[in-house]
């Protein structure tokens, strides 16, 4: 079994909770506790959970684009949580993220060339001489032409702009991505084609993966590992080769209520393909 490329330990993180030393402590419930996992190298870790259940939280402290309040966030054995501001961020780069909303993701008035050119300036990762083809070569691999560079956002309808978001990320060099909900707001034509590019990059590249969304269906079909979270915590892991009948949780065998879009995502996928070919 692959070595884990990423563990967190017991990660804990409550929003509103500073206060001063005589202050009461506020009764504000923690938005994650306890969250221990592991994702191996190579691996596609599912996150499922309902809204509000803790998963965009978990994708951020793991991103260490929030402090968690306790616990570790161990990256290739280091913990990052320790690391002063300066060392993390050379980290950083590593654990890239996809967010659900490709519209609020993107800064509007400025082209996507200068977008992607600018992660690579600021994590050092291309000369300026070398920006204009790796930008190219970016906005290729996840399928869209290398003008796309010298378009604004609003140029780009939601799945282009998603597209562009996960070249943003790409363009870090990441070894891991934390997609949150990649698709929750793209039609369902679209949502397949963007689960198969992903699927392909995290081949192609050799990526790690955390696939996070609320369709258990859904994220069992992408990924064969799946965490299940309610209120802030994990509460039941589906391993490896297990079928969702398996599950043990009465919260997970309520989210298979939940209505199926996998067959649509299928039929939508397969419409799309025709599309493509006609
Ligand atoms: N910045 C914040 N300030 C205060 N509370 C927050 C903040 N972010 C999240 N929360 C709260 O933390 C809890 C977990 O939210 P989180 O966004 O992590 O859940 P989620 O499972 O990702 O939900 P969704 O699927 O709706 O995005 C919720 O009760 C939410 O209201």
């Amino acid at each position: 079994m692959p070595d884990p490329i990423l563990q967190t330990v017991d990660l804990g993180k409550t929003y509103g909770a500073r206060r001063r030393f005589w202050q009461k402590p506020a009764n504000v419930p923690p938005a994650l506790a306890d969250a221990t996992l592991e994702l191996r190298q190579g691996e596609i870790l599912g996150v499922v959970g309902e809204s509000g259940s803790g998963k965009t939280t978990l994708a951020r402290c793991i991103a260490l684009l929030e402090r968690p309040d306790t616990g570790r966030v161990l990256f290739e054995g280091e913990d990052l949580t320790k690391l002063p501001e300066a060392a993390l961020r050379r980290r950083r780069r590593y654990i890239q993220t996809v967010f659900q909303d490709p519209y609020s993701s993107l800064n509007p008035r400025q082209r996507i060339g200068d977008t992607l050119a600018e992660v690579m300036l600021v994590h050092g990762l291309a000369s300026r001489g070398e920006q204009r083809d790796r930008v190219a070569a970016l906005l290729e691999q996840v399928g869209l032409p290398a003008t796309a560079a010298a378009n604004f956002p609003s140029a780009f309808s939601g799945g282009q702009r998603q597209r562009i978001c996960i070249a943003r990320a790409l363009a870090a060099e990441p070894k891991v991505l934390i997609a949150d909900e990649p698709v929750s707001s793209l039609d369902v034509s679209v949502q397949a084609q963007i689960v198969n590019l992903l699927l392909d990059l995290k081949e192609r590249l050799g990526l790690s993966v955390i696939f996070i969304g609320h369709d258990l269906q859904l994220i069992n079909f992408i990924a064969p590992r799946v965490i299940v979270m309610l209120g802030g915590r994990i509460v039941e892991t589906l391993p490896e080769g297990s079928s969702l009948a398996d599950a043990k949780h009465d919260y997970t065998r309520a989210l298979l209520q939940a209505v199926p879009t996998l067959e649509k995502l299928d039929a939508a996928y397969r419409l799309s393909q025709q599309q493509n070919m006609a």
